[in-house]
């Protein structure tokens, strides 16, 4: 039992000690890749970890000879060899210095961009991105990304650093060793208190790097709530609403509360500092002290208590925290968040290509849905529960229902942005899991209600609906003309090359409904080349009424031919469509043509008369609904 006690946390220390060999060993794999560099760097690390000792042992010869020449009138010139190889070892030290520091810096922004490349193809991964909208997934985004010159987390210079930290532990473990000649146990007592010092100092340094780690949320708050009070984005209401006093407070807040934490361990921290204190004067008086009464005593000379002082002060430097251990402390932290990304990505399961990206199919996909459940995560209630679709070969598809009813959502599983937590979606009979999700992409087209805006030029704006096609700027007119009846592009400054985006020189911005009919045009052009599932969601919600009066001639029987989902409220948009679908509870409530679904006068029956009596009084509903 007593062994036990012992035993126990001896076996936990030499585990957290074996683990944390691990993680260290783990921060040099990236420079296996850059081995000339690497190679360059080690050579660098040996002069100037062997330097220092040199120097103390040169120190003492020049002070032997001071001496012989102070006390025995000993020619002066004996000084010269000793006094060339003091100057030289220490020019030799500055340049070696410099050079590592350069090697250092290259080969850190070279690890540094692997990872940031890493991220990317993470973060942009085609399949499942449901995992995104997750705090935990985000923190370890910002965690991975916060690389490169002017941020504090790095991979690369972790990984530098650590090899600095062997080199400056090997250097003192020398000079110890040089000091151990005349007096072993203080050079053994000054390097593990050293050590021991450093470790204390390592300890409360991961501890404040383990707060800001965790106050990454937090960080992010303070950047939305900046960019609330001064963005351009939130510039209008802010200034309409007269939030901007009370954005700054809350902004202000947010911030204080970020930095709470992180102030209150530093204060924790500063307070038990004592102990280093402590160790630090007992050992710089140690160091001091037993060479000094040595020398007194005549026990050893003028030079060999130089060479003592010297080296001591070499191993005492150990037990300081070089920038080198906080870049390795925060690098690791970056290096964890990427691996726990990778680990996500994986889990989420990569799918096994099956099927090739094929544009030249005569017949769009049949698509089923067969009992398919989703719900968010952190969520008990499913959005979809037990739904059941199937989008025939080339039909358009209305997909209706009150708000909040999973409509956009269906989308996100449709294209294989979420997959399903439970039934399956099919593609002419093969699970769109196992499909390969970029081929699957290639195949379809959406146009989101919160589509990009990219500030490019309108034509390019639309030609992004098929980016392989960038170059078609004839086509992307086109179908800018086509959806706005030709009077958009005719009212830019410089037609379809005007640039939209108000900050560049001659660019302009456009109005929301402008805006939508660049996305709009954008799935045309995805239509013309190619893609045979279009998905538009709330596409009219901006058009005025005479564009959306034309919408369905100008753009769905455009595509014809093509599978089309069209999701809107507006019932004007929908009516049109070969089957409408009405999403209640997570299901399918009601499917039908116009005319069917108003005969059976359900629920969106109610919804069409209710809208037809908005815009034209209770007799023209009676009239548009008999005429339905
Ligand atoms: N990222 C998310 N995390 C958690 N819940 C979400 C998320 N996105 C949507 N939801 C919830 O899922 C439900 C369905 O949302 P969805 O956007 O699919 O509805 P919708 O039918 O498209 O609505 P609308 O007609 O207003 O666009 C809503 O209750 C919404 O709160």
């Amino acid at each position: 039992m007593k062994w036990a006690m012992v035993l126990e946390p001896m076996r936990r220390w030499a585990g957290q000690r074996a683990s944390l060999g691990r993680e260290r060993m783990e921060l040099l794999q990236p420079l296996r890749t850059y081995r000339l560099m690497s190679a360059g760097l080690l050579v660098t690390h040996l002069l100037t970890a062997a330097l220092p000792t040199a120097s103390a042992v040169t120190i003492g010869w020049l002070t032997t000879r001071l001496a012989g020449v102070v006390r025995t009138d000993a020619d002066a010139g004996t000084m010269t060899a000793p006094l060339l190889c003091v100057i030289l070892l220490m020019l030799s030290e500055e340049l070696m210095v410099a050079c590592r520091d350069v090697l250092q810096r290259v080969l850190a922004r070279h690890v540094d961009g692997r990872a940031r490349e890493r991220i990317r193809s993470l973060v942009t991964q085609p399949r499942g991105i449901v995992h995104m909208e997750n705090a935990e997934y985000l923190d370890d985004v910002s965690r991975a990304s916060a690389i490169g010159p002017g941020t504090f987390r790095s991979p690369g210079r972790a990984a530098v650093g650590q090899v600095l930290l062997t080199f400056r532990v090997l250097s003192a473990c020398a000079a110890a060793v040089l000091l151990g000649i005349h007096f072993p146990l203080l050079a053994a007592g000054l390097l593990a208190a050293s050590l021991l010092m450093r470790s204390v100092i390592r300890r409360q340094w991961m501890y404040l790097a383990s707060v800001m780690s965790t106050g990454e949320r937090g960080a992010r708050r303070v950047r939305y709530w900046t960019d609330v009070a001064g963005g351009r984005e939130a510039a209008k209401e802010v200034r309409l609403f007269g939030l901007a006093e009370w954005s700054v407070r809350r902004r202000t807040r947010e911030a204080l509360d970020a930095a709470d934490a992180l102030w209150q361990s530093r204060a924790q921290v500063l307070g038990r500092q004592w102990w280093t204190i402590g160790i630090a004067l007992g050992s710089a008086a140690a160091s001091l002290l037993i060479p000094g009464i040595a020398f007194r005593r005549g026990e050893i000379s003028v030079g060999e208590l130089m060479t003592c002082l010297t080296a001591a002060g070499v191993v005492f430097q150990i037990s300081f925290m070089g920038m080198e251990a906080y870049d390795i402390e925060y690098g690791l932290d970056s290096v964890k968040a990427l691996r726990r990304l990778e680990a996500q990505t994986e889990s989420n399961g990569a799918a096994v290509a099956v099927d090739a990206p094929d544009s030249s199919r005569a017949t769009p996909a049949e698509i089923v849905l067969e009992k398919v459940t989703f719900r968010y995560t952190g969520s008990d209630r499913p959005v979809l529960n037990n739904l059941d679709l199937r989008i025939h070969p080339g039909e358009v598809l209305a997909v209706v229902g009150h708000s909040g009813a999973g409509k956009t959502t269906l989308i996100k599983l449709l294209t294989g942005l979420y997959e399903p937590g439970d039934g399956r979606i099919t593609v002419d009979g093969t699970d769109l899991s196992d499909i390969d999700a970029e081929a699957w992409r290639s195949r379809l087209t959406v146009v989101f209600q919160d589509f990009n805006r990219y500030p490019l030029s309108a034509a390019q704006n639309v030609a992004m609906g098929a980016p392989e096609a960038l170059h078609d700027t004839t086509r992307a007119v086109r179908a800018l003309a086509q959806i706005s009846g030709g009077t958009l592009p005719a009212s830019l400054p410089s037609g379809a090359d005007t640039v939209l985006w108000s900050e560049q020189t001659g660019g302009v911005d456009l109005s929301g409904g402008q805006w939508q009919q660049v996305a709009v045009a954008r799935a045309m052009f995805a239509a013309w080349h190619g893609r045979e599932l279009i998905i538009l969601d709330e596409p009219t919600a901006h058009l005025d009424v005479e564009t959306e009066s034309d919408f369905y001639q100008r753009v769905v029987a455009e595509v014809r031919g093509r599978s089309v989902v069209l999701i809107s409220h507006r019932m004007s948009t929908v009516r049109h469509a070969d089957r409408i679908v009405l999403l209640d509870g997570g299901r399918v409530a009601e499917s039908g043509s116009h005319s069917e679904l108003m005969a059976a006068g359900g629920e969106y029956a109610r919804l069409f008369r209710l809208q037809a009596e908005r815009f034209n009084g209770p007799d023209a509903s009676v009239a548009e609904v008999r005429s339905a």
